[in-house]
C-alpha cells in the first residue's frame, strides 16, 4: 500500500512519534530519514496534491507553466508583485528552475558566528554542511555530448550516491554565443571560467547541472520523487497526507512548551477541523512564508501583533517572520545575429560576479558607502530585525563577507529566450529586511508579505550597477560579434550618452517597475542566537519550546550566493541526524 494518502481520516486522532508541517523539500527529506527506523513513526501533513506526473512537474522545462496554477501560492508582495512557492508534493523542488548550485564557504561559516559560542561547535559551517549537502546528492559527470557544448565538472565536488538526481540535459542548446558569453564576460570583468561551482567557491563563470534523473528520462528530480517515490510501498511507520492544510499547532495545557497535537483541515472545507498528536517532536516545513504564519497562528510570534488579532501568546519570539531577505530578479535583451539557435532544453550557462568585478573602478566608493552606511541602514531597517543593534551585527558579517574575499554578490544567468540574448540576473545578497505577518486567524487568508525591496537604496545600486555591466557586456568582444541592439530596457528608456552603460538614476528608474520578485525568501525564523533575532537555535529548535523545530528555509540568518536547494537537502539532512542522535 502507498503511504500517501487524500483521507484525512487516515490521520486524525492518531499518534505519532514525529509530525512535519508541509511535504515539500526539507519536509520530506526529513521524513524519509526519521522514517529510516521502522520503529518511528512520522507524519507529514501537505496542503497540495500529489502531482509527480503532473508534467508541469515531471517535465523541468515546462516549469513556467506552474505560474498562477494550482499549483502555486502565488502570495502578492509589495510594488504589486508575486512571490511563488510549489503548492505540491515537493514544494519547491516540485516547481523550480533546477539550478544546481550553493553558496559560498564563507556564507556557511559565517551562519556559525551567528550562534552562541557553545553552539559553535555544532558543525553549522561549510566544511560540515557540504558532507549533507552531498549527502543528498547523486552527480552524473556530463557525458561527452554534453562536454562538448561546454559542460564540464569535478566529480570530488558532488556526492554520488545520495537519492537527488544531479546531471545536465540531454539535449544541451548548441551554439557559439554560450563561449561567446564566457569569453566575453572575462574580458569584461576578470571574471574566470571554472569547471565546476559546486566546491564553495562559485565566483566564477561555468555550466551547472540540473536536479534531473538521466535514469529516469531526464525527468525532474524533487525530493518526492527522491526521498518519497523510492520508499512509497516500503514504509508503513510512514504517512503523508496530502489536500491537507495545517491551520495551528495545539499546545499541551501545562505551560511547558510541548506541542500536543497538529491542527488540520481538509482541502479548502474549514467546517471539520481534525487534530494528529504528537509523540516526540513536531518540525516546521511549511516554507519561509507559511512557516511563521503557523506559528503566529499557534501563538507563537511578537505579543502585541498576536493579541490584536486576539491569539494568546505563547512564546512571545518578536522576530517570527522578520528579517525576510528576498531578491529581486530583472531580464535584459538584446538583439542576437549570426547564430541559429539548436538543441530542446535550457541554458545552464551562470555567472557569479563578485563586488570589485560587479562595481570596477567604482568598487573601492561603493565599498565605503557600505561600511559607512550600516549604521543608518540597520536604523532603517530595525523594524523588521530584533533592534538596530542585532541588525547592524548581522550587517556587518555580511558586509565583511561583500568585501573582504571574492564571494559573488551578483549572479547572472545566460538565457536565449524570446529569440534574442535574454539574460536575468539578481543582486545575492540584499540588506532590505522585509517581514510575513497573519492578518486574520483564518488558515486559509495568506499573510501580509513586505519584502521592503530596495528599502536599502543600496540594493537597487547593486541591480543598476548590474544593468550596467550587462550593457558593457553585449559590447564586449567576442559577443559583441553576436549581438545587434538593445531590445530592453532600450536606450530610450535607459539613455547612455557617456557610452558608459548609462547613470545609476536612469536604471534605478526603470528597473523599478521592471523586476519580479525570485521567490528565495527565506530568514523568518532564523536561526542565530536570542539576543541577535534568532527564533530557532542551532539544533533548530524554537527558542522556549521543549518539541518544535523548523527545518525550511526559514531558518536561513542569510542569503547565499547560490541558488537554495542544495543547502536546504543539507539542512534537513543534517537536522535528521542531530534528532536520530537525540540531540
Ligand atoms: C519559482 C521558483 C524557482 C526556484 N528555482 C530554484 C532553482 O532553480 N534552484 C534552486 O536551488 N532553488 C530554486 N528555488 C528555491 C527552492 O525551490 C526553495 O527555496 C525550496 O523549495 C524551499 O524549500 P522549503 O522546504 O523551505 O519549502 P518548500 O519546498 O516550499 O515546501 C513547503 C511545503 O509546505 C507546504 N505547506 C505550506 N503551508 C502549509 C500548510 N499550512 N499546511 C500544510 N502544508 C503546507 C507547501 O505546499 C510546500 O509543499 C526556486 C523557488 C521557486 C519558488
Amino acid at each position: 500500500a502507498s503511504i500517501i494518502s487524500g483521507n484525512p481520516l487516515d490521520a486524525s486522532n492518531r499518534t505519532f512519534d514525529y509530525v512535519i508541517v508541509g511535504g515539500g523539500l526539507t519536509g520530506l527529506t526529513l521524513a524519509s530519514r526519521l522514517s529510516e527506523n521502522a520503529n518511528t513513526t512520522v507524519l507529514v501533513i501537505e496542503a497540495g496534491g500529489d502531482n509527480r506526473k503532473d508534467a508541469r512537474v515531471y517535465n523541468v522545462a515546462n516549469s513556467g507553466q506552474f505560474y498562477g496554477s494550482n499549483l502555486d501560492w502565488s502570495w502578492p508582495v509589495d510594488y504589486g508583485k508575486t512571490t511563488n512557492g510549489g503548492k505540491t508534493l515537493g514544494g519547491g523542488s516540485s516547481i523550480n528552475g533546477a539550478f544546481w548550485t550553493r553558496g559560498a564557504a564563507a556564507q556557511y561559516d559565517a551562519w556559525s558566528g551567528l550562534l552562541t559560542s557553545d553552539e559553535q561547535s555544532l558543525g553549522w559551517n561549510w566544511d560540515n554542511l557540504y558532507t549533507y549537502i552531498k549527502k543528498a546528492e547523486h552527480y552524473h559527470p556530463p557525458t561527452t555530448a554534453n562536454q562538448q557544448l561546454g559542460a564540464d565538472g569535478i566529480t570530488s565536488m558532488h556526492g554520488v550516491d545520495g537519492p537527488v538526481h544531479v546531471s545536465f540535459p540531454q539535449a544541451m542548446v548548441d551554439g557559439p554565443q554560450h563561449p561567446a558569453f564566457i569569453a566575453a564576460i572575462h574580458n569584461l570583468t576578470g571574471i574566470t571560467h571554472c569547471r565546476d561551482l559546486n566546491g564553495g567557491d562559485p565566483n566564477c563563470v561555468a555550466f551547472v547541472p540540473s536536479s534531473i534523473n538521466p535514469e529516469d528520462s531526464f525527468h525532474r528530480s524533487s525530493s518526492a520523487m527522491s526521498y518519497l517515490t523510492p520508499v512509497e510501498t516500503t514504509r508503513p511507520n510512514w504517512l503523508t497526507l496530502v489536500n491537507s492544510t495545517v491551520s495551528k499547532l495545539v499546545w499541551n495545557p501545562d505551560g511547558s512548551g510541548t506541542v500536543a497535537s497538529v491542527e488540520f483541515l481538509y482541502l479548502s472545507n474549514s467546517a471539520n477541523v481534525y487534530r494528529a498528536n504528537v509523540r516526540k517532536e513536531v518540525i516546521m516545513a511549511a516554507g519561509s512564508i507559511n512557516t511563521p504564519a503557523i506559528l503566529q497562528r499557534s501563538g507563537v510570534g511578537d505579543s502585541a501583533h498576536l493579541s490584536s488579532l486576539g491569539i494568546s501568546t505563547v512564546l512571545d519570539l518578536p522576530t517570527v517572520g522578520k528579517n525576510l531577505q528576498e531578491q529581486m530578479l530583472v531580464r535584459v535583451m538584446f538583439g542576437s545575429k549570426g547564430y541559429q539557435l539548436n538543441g530542446r532544453a535550457w541554458d545552464n550557462l551562470l555567472a557569479f560576479p563578485n563586488f570589485s568585478q560587479l562595481f570596477g573602478a567604482n568598487a573601492a566608493t561603493a565599498a565605503t558607502k557600505i561600511n559607512s552606511s550600516l549604521d543608518t541602514w540597520a536604523d532603517s531597517q530595525k523594524g523588521n530585525a530584533l533592534s538596530k543593534a542585532a541588525l547592524k551585527t548581522i550587517y556587518q558579517s555580511q558586509a565583511d563577507i561583500m568585501l573582504k574575499g571574492t564571494v559573488p554578490v551578483l549572479e547572472i544567468i545566460y538565457s536565449n529566450g524570446f529569440g534574442a540574448h535574454s539574460p536575468v540576473f539578481w543582486g545575492l545578497l540584499p540588506f532590505s529586511r522585509g517581514s510575513v505577518k497573519i492578518t486574520t486567524t483564518n488558515p486559509f487568508s495568506k499573510p501580509n508579505v513586505t519584502n521592503n525591496f530596495f528599502s536599502v537604496p543600496f540594493d537597487l545600486e547593486v541591480q543598476a550597477q548590474a544593468g550596467r555591466l550587462l550593457r558593457k557586456l553585449f559590447k564586449t568582444a567576442p559577443l559583441s560579434n553576436l549581438t545587434t541592439s538593445e531590445y530592453m530596457p532600450g536606450l530610450s528608456s535607459v539613455p547612455d550618452p557617456n557610452g558608459d552603460g548609462g547613470s545609476v538614476d536612469a536604471w534605478s528608474q526603470w528597473l523599478k517597475s521592471s523586476f519580479s520578485s525570485n521567490s528565495h525568501a527565506l530568514g523568518t525564523c532564523s536561526m542565530m542566537r536570542k539576543e541577535l533575532g534568532g527564533v530557532v537555535d542551532g539544533h533548530l529548535r524554537v527558542y522556549g519550546s521543549k518539541n518544535l523545530r523548523v527545518t525550511d528555509a526559514s531558518i536561513m540568518p542569510t542569503q547565499i550566493s547560490g541558488h537554495m536547494m542544495s543547502t536546504l537537502y543539507g539542512i534537513a539532512e543534517k537536522l535528521a541526524d542531530m534528532i536520530k542522535a537525540g540531540q
